[in-house]
């Protein structure tokens, strides 16, 4: 078994991002800038946040977080939209999700101007990657290409299957690996809450996504040997001998699913890594006008 080392490659990247940095400011022109809007305070979030500031500070971007309460009104937080598309010091921002229940996530996704939407949420940008065309990659799926490219790793024809369909991470995830090209040219088998006999189809992947948000749900008996294993899960699980009080976990079974796999992201320091690098790429080519 190998580690697919996202805290080193997102390393790697970083580097890559702060001497393009050099080369913005060198050419006479500011940092990239990135926002995000958090409502209210749902853990994965906090996480994701803290690692975006951070990752930032690390490439020499600029950052800025617009923290509301959890009872804001959805008419709030479509006036901070609204500010942010219309602020040219903000190259791109994202309005972390989930958003609390009185918010209509659709109205808010609707809202952000596709040219800033580098968590590439909006329906053009999905259109677009749909259809091959120009556009912002949501982060996730595209931290989990671009592992997927430099760790060299085959897609061509290969068996995928990708646990959960949210709009953020599996259907995208889906599209992008049965796309035309490299990393893409598989056969994907996208299942569900709804999927009969999940374990049936997920012993046949040579690649298996798992982003389901339940701690440690994929088992040994579920995967074939030799098992490419991507990890998205970022799940809070008690863990009282720890000072904070709990642990983050994927939704695989770590230890005993990493004995059959040939290759596996571990949580943390997988899949997560690239998510935040791969935002902080989409933000530098908004502040470069690459896409739009
Ligand atoms: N590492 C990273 O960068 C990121 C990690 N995450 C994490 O990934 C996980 C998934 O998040 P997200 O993509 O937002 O997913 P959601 O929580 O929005 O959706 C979960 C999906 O899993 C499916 N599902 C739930 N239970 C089962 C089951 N027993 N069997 C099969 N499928 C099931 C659901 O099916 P149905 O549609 O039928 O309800 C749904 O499609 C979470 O832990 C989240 O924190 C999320 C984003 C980025
Ligand atoms: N609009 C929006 N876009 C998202 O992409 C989005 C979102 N909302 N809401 C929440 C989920 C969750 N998510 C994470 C990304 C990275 C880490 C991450 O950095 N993980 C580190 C954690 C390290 C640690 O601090 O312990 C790791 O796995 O190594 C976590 C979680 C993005 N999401």
């Amino acid at each position: 078994m190998q580690i697919l080392d996202g805290r080193a490659l997102a390393k790697t990247i970083r580097a890559e991002l702060a001497e393009e940095v050099q080369q913005l400011k060198a050419a006479g022109k500011r940092a990239p800038h990135l926002a995000a809007v958090l409502v209210g305070e749902d853990p994965a979030s906090q996480v994701y946040v803290r690692n975006k500031v951070r990752s930032c500070e690390k490439v020499g971007f600029e950052s800025s977080l617009v923290r509301l309460p959890a009872d804001t009104s959805e008419e709030e937080v479509l006036k901070v939209v609204h500010n942010l598309n219309e602020d040219d010091a903000v190259d791109g921002f994202i309005v972390q999700l989930p958003l609390p229940g009185h918010i209509n996530e659709v109205r808010v996704t609707l809202a952000i101007d596709p040219r800033k939407d580098v968590d590439g949420f909006h329906p053009v940008n999905f259109g677009r990657m749909a259809q091959s065309m120009p556009c912002y990659l949501p982060a996730t799926p595209a931290g989990i290409l671009e592992m997927i490219r430099r760790y060299e790793l085959p897609t061509e024809g290969k068996e995928v299957v990708v646990l959960g369909r949210s709009s953020i991470v599996g259907t995208p995830m889906s599209i992008l690996l049965s796309r035309k090209g490299y990393p893409g040219n598989a056969t994907v088998t996208l299942c569900h809450s709804r999927t009969r006999d999940l374990a049936e189809h997920t012993r046949r992947a040579d690649i298996l996504v798992a982003a389901i948000g339940i701690p440690e749900f994929v088992k040994p008996d579920m995967v074939k040997e030799g098992v490419v294993i991507i990890d998205v899960g970022i799940n809070r699980v008690e863990a009282p001998e720890l000072e904070k009080g709990y642990r983050l976990c994927g939704d695989v079974d770590y230890e005993a699913v990493a004995e059959k796999a040939s290759w596996i992201t571990p949580v943390p320091g997988g899949v997560g890594q690239l998510t935040v690098v791969s935002l902080l790429m989409n933000t530098l080519r908004a502040a470069k006008g690459e896409v739009y």
